[in-house]
C-alpha cells in the first residue's frame, strides 16, 4: 500500500478550489454527509447524454443496446467493488442506501415477519435502517432490540450474544457508524445471526466509499452503499443480496422491465437483479457510479482507509489538547473511521458549524440522523468533522483555529 498522493488527487476536484463567503478557500470536511465528485465521474455524464442516451433492457437500435450494456455492466462493476462474486444477479441498483434498507423491509420484512419474531439493531443505526425496521417491527408484530453501545462507543458485543436468539429473524447493523466513527465487527453479528438462523442487513454507507469491503467474506446476507458517499453521483446506491435469497424473495416495486410475461390475471418475474428494477432507472447514474468505483480502486481501498484513519487520529489528537471538547466514539485506531464528532463547552453544535463556515470550514452539526444515539449521549446535537481521500492535515489545522475563533467569540 502506498501514501495518497493528495495534491495530485484534489487536481480531480475543481470544486475543491471553490471560494466561498467572504472569497475565502474551502475546507470541505463534510463528506460523511456527501462526498465531492471527481471530474472522471461527471465527465460520465457529458458522454453518456452526447454519445448514448437511451433507455436501456435491450432495445433493438444502438444507442439503447449500447446504454444496456453500460448500465449492466455497471452492475457486475459494483458487484466486483463489493466482493460479490454472483455479479449483477447479486447487485439492485437502487436509489441510495435508504432505499436499499427499504426494499428489503418491504419486500422481505412484511411478508416474512410477525408477532414473536424479534429484530435486532444496534443503537448507533443511522434512522435510514432504524426507523425502517422500527416501522416495519410495528406493522407485523415482531419486536425490536438494540446491542448496546458501551461507553467508548463500541458495541457490547456479550449483549448482541444475549438479544440474538432463537426468535431473531433479521439483525439490522451499521458498518461504519456516521456518528461516532465506530468500524463494527459485522463478520462476528453475521456469525451470531446466522447460528440462530437469522438473516443479517449491513449498512455499507460509510464503508464502502473508505475500506475494502468483502461482502462474502462478511457473509452478510444484505449489504447497502449509496453512491454519493463514494465519489458517485446522487441518486443511485446498491443492495448486495445473495443470490438465493434475492431468488426467493417478492418484488419491491411492480411495473415495466421487472417481469417477463403479464396477462390479465397474473405476471411472471424478470431474471435478477431486473426483477428488484421496475421501470426506467437511473441509468447515468449508474454508470457513473461503476466510474467512481473504477476511481476509488485506482487509489487503492486500503490506501483510501489508512488515509481516513491517519485524519482521523490527527483530528481527535488535536481535539483532545483541549479540555473544553468532548469527543464522541472510539480513540483513534483501526476501530474509528474518518470522521471525528464532538462539541465544545457553552457552545451548541449548529452555533459552533456556523463559525465554522464563517472560515469556509464545512462541518455538520446536529444528530446526524441518529436521534436516539444522541439520546443516549446526553446531547441534542454534535458537530462533525468527516475526511475523505482529498482532505489534508492542514485543512484540520483550520478547523483547530476556527474552533478557537469560537471558543473567543462565546468566552
Ligand atoms: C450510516 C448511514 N446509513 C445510511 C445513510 C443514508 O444514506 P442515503 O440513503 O444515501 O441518504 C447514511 C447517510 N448519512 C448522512 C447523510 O447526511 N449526513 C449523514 O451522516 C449513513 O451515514
Amino acid at each position: 500500500s502506498a501514501p495518497l498522493d493528495v495534491e495530485r488527487i484534489r487536481e480531480d476536484f475543481p470544486i475543491l478550489q471553490r471560494r466561498v463567503g467572504d472569497d475565502v478557500q474551502l475546507v470541505y470536511l463534510d463528506n460523511a454527509a456527501t462526498t465531492q465528485t471527481p471530474n472522471q465521474v461527471i465527465d460520465v455524464f457529458g458522454d453518456y447524454y452526447r454519445g448514448y442516451n437511451a433507455n436501456v433492457h435491450r432495445g433493438i437500435h444502438h444507442l439503447s443496446q449500447e446504454a444496456s450494456i453500460a448500465y449492466e455492466e455497471a452492475h457486475d462493476r459494483l458487484a466486483e467493488f463489493v466482493g460479490a462474486s454472483g455479479g449483477r444477479e447479486e447487485m439492485i441498483f437502487t436509489k441510495n442506501t435508504t432505499e436499499s434498507i427499504n426494499l428489503v423491509a418491504y419486500a422481505w420484512g412484511l411478508n416474512e415477519l410477525g408477532p414473536g419474531d424479534r429484530v435486532v439493531l444496534t443503537e448507533m443505526e443511522h434512522h435510514a435502517s432504524l426507523v425502517t425496521w422500527q416501522q416495519i417491527a410495528k406493522r407485523t408484530g415482531a419486536d425490536v432490540e438494540y446491542i448496546r453501545v458501551d461507553e467508548d462507543g463500541r458495541l457490547d458485543m456479550d449483549h448482541a450474544a444475549e438479544l440474538i436468539d432463537e426468535d431473531t429473524q433479521m439483525v439490522g447493523a451499521v458498518h461504519v457508524s456516521n456518528t461516532l466513527g465506530t468500524v463494527n465487527p459485522v463478520a462476528d453479528l453475521a456469525e451470531l445471526a446466522h447460528d440462530n438462523d437469522a438473516y443479517i442487513f449491513v449498512d455499507g454507507a460509510q464503508a464502502v466509499p473508505t475500506r475494502p469491503v468483502d461482502v462474502e467474506a462478511i457473509d452478510a446476507d444484505f449489504y447497502a452503499f449509496s453512491g454519493h458517499k463514494m465519489a458517485g453521483p446522487t441518486g443511485v446506491g446498491g443492495l448486495y443480496g445473495k443470490k438465493e435469497i434475492l431468488e426467493d424473495m417478492e418484488p419491491f416495486l411492480y411495473g415495466g422491465d421487472m417481469i417477463t410475461k403479464v396477462t390479465y390475471e397474473d405476471s411472471t418475474w424478470n431474471e435478477l437483479p431486473w426483477k428488484y428494477e421496475a421501470g426506467t432507472p437511473l441509468i447515468a447514474e449508474g454508470i457513473a457510479m461503476a466510474e467512481a468505483a473504477d476511481y476509488l480502486d485506482e487509489l487503492g481501498m486500503e490506501n483510501i482507509r489508512k488515509h481516513e484513519q491517519e485524519l482521523a487520529e490527527y483530528a481527535y489528537d488535536r481535539l483532545s489538547e483541549f479540555d473544553d471538547i468532548e469527543i464522541y466514539g472510539p480513540e483513534p485506531g483501526p476501530d474509528r473511521g474518518g470522521l471525528v464528532s464532538f462539541n465544545l463547552d457553552s457552545v451548541h453544535a449548529h452555533d459552533l458549524a456556523s463559525i465554522m463556515n464563517d472560515s469556509a470550514v464545512a462541518i455538520r452539526a446536529g444528530d446526524h440522523c441518529t436521534q436516539p444515539l444522541h439520546d443516549k449521549l446526553g446531547v441534542a446535537a454534535s458537530a462533525r468533522a468527516s475526511f475523505y481521500v482529498y482532505n489534508t492535515r492542514e485543512e484540520i489545522d483550520v478547523l483547530i483555529d476556527a474552533i478557537d475563533d469560537a471558543r473567543e467569540l462565546f468566552s
